[in-house]
């Protein structure tokens, strides 16, 4: 299985490196700053799980055409890139070609379908927190690693998926053939906005918000206004995963923040329209009332208009 891989930043970094470790066909489709770093330096990657240093094969936009097409792409650039993204992989993507997704959110999935048809796209998403640091090495924070995936319509496609799930297999990373991806996608979503919405609202981790005198009840708000929304939208997220996010986001002395808050902190623009952005429009959708979603919408609105003035 040929797979090219879209961004070579923390989650791409991350399962395509541990593929390619593994002798897996994956090639990285990057910018040319980023070729100059691997060049360079090689695809580096810290992590509790394995440290490596890999030589990875690299092409950018204007070499893809040479090296497709492939079996599966991969995609792994923050929502805001996703048009640049897309313009770049249209060269790899063949008639037998499947688009994987692992990217936060729902909204991107009608754009994919829309540009290279709903067949070819598999359902995916990561659990992981990793970044991409000062010197371009991919750091992994804390233990998990896992990616998930499977047909949005449930049929075979070739055993693609299968095939998939084998060279994970391959490089030992833990993953899911999921049987309903969708279900998964809206559970991870209803989760993700929650945490992203709460951690950036209050700059904090979940231990030390649930640790004030109203930080676990304004969580609990939050995370049932995004129920609430999955339910109205016909995916009501199934008792098991509520309750392991629930106990994730109140748990005590809890360090974990959502990749969004680092994203803010550091200064790098965020996915606040793909993620918060998209559940609240959902919610007015739906008539949900979720004033906890507007206050991290209108939170995350105020973040990025200042922004805006200050780059
Ligand atoms: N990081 C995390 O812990 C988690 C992230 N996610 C989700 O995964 C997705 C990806 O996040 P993450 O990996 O952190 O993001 P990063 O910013 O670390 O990596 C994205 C990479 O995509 C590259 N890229 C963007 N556009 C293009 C393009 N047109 N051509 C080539 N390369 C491109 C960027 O390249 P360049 O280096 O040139 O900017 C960057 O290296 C997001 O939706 C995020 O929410 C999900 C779970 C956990
Ligand atoms: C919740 C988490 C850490 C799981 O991967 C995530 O997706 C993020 O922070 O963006």
């Amino acid at each position: 299985m040929r797979i090219l891989v879209l961004g070579a930043g923390g989650t791409g970094g991350y399962f395509g490196g541990r593929l390619a470790q593994a002798g897996v066909d994956v090639t990285f489709l990057v910018r040319p700053e980023r070729a100059a770093t691997l060049d360079h330096r090689g695809l580096v990657i810290r992590s509790p799980l394995g440290d490596a240093r890999l030589d990875v094969r690299h092409v950018t936009a204007a070499t893809v055409a040479d090296a497709g097409p492939f079996d599966v792409v991969m995609l792994s650039c923050k929502a805001y890139d996703l048009h640049s993204a897309l313009e770049s992989i249209d060269a790899a993507v063949g008639e037998d070609t499947a688009v994987l997704p692992i990217l936060n959110g729902l909204a991107h999935f009608p754009v994919l379908d829309r540009r290279f048809g709903p067949d070819r796209i598999i359902g995916g998403l990561c659990v992981i927190s990793a970044a991409k640091g000062p010197d371009g090495e991919i750091i992994h924070f804390g233990n998990g690693a896992s990616i998930t995936f499977g047909e949005r319509d449930g049929l075979a496609h070739g055993g693609r998926c299968e095939a998939l799930a084998t060279a994970f297999a391959r490089a030992g990373v833990d993953h899911r053939l999921a049987d309903d991806i969708t279900r998964d996608l809206w559970a991870k979503f209803s989760f993700l906005t929650a945490l992203a919405g709460m951690t950036c609202l209050f700059r904090a981790s979940v231990g030390d918000i649930v640790g004030t005198d109203n930080g676990r009840r304004l969580m609990e708000r939050c995370y049932e206004e995004c129920l609430a929304v999955a339910r109205a939208s016909g995916h009501g997220v199934p008792d098991h995963a509520r309750s392991m996010a629930w106990k994730t986001l109140t748990a005590e002395g809890s360090p974990l923040t959502a990749s969004m808050l680092r994203d803010l902190e550091s200064g790098q623009r965020i996915e606040g329209d793909h993620i918060v952005g998209d559940m609240l429009r959902r919610a007015y959708e739906a008539s949900v009332n979720a004033p906890m979603l507007e206050a991290a919408w209108t939170h995350l609105q105020a973040f990025e208009a200042r922004q805006a003035r200050t780059v």
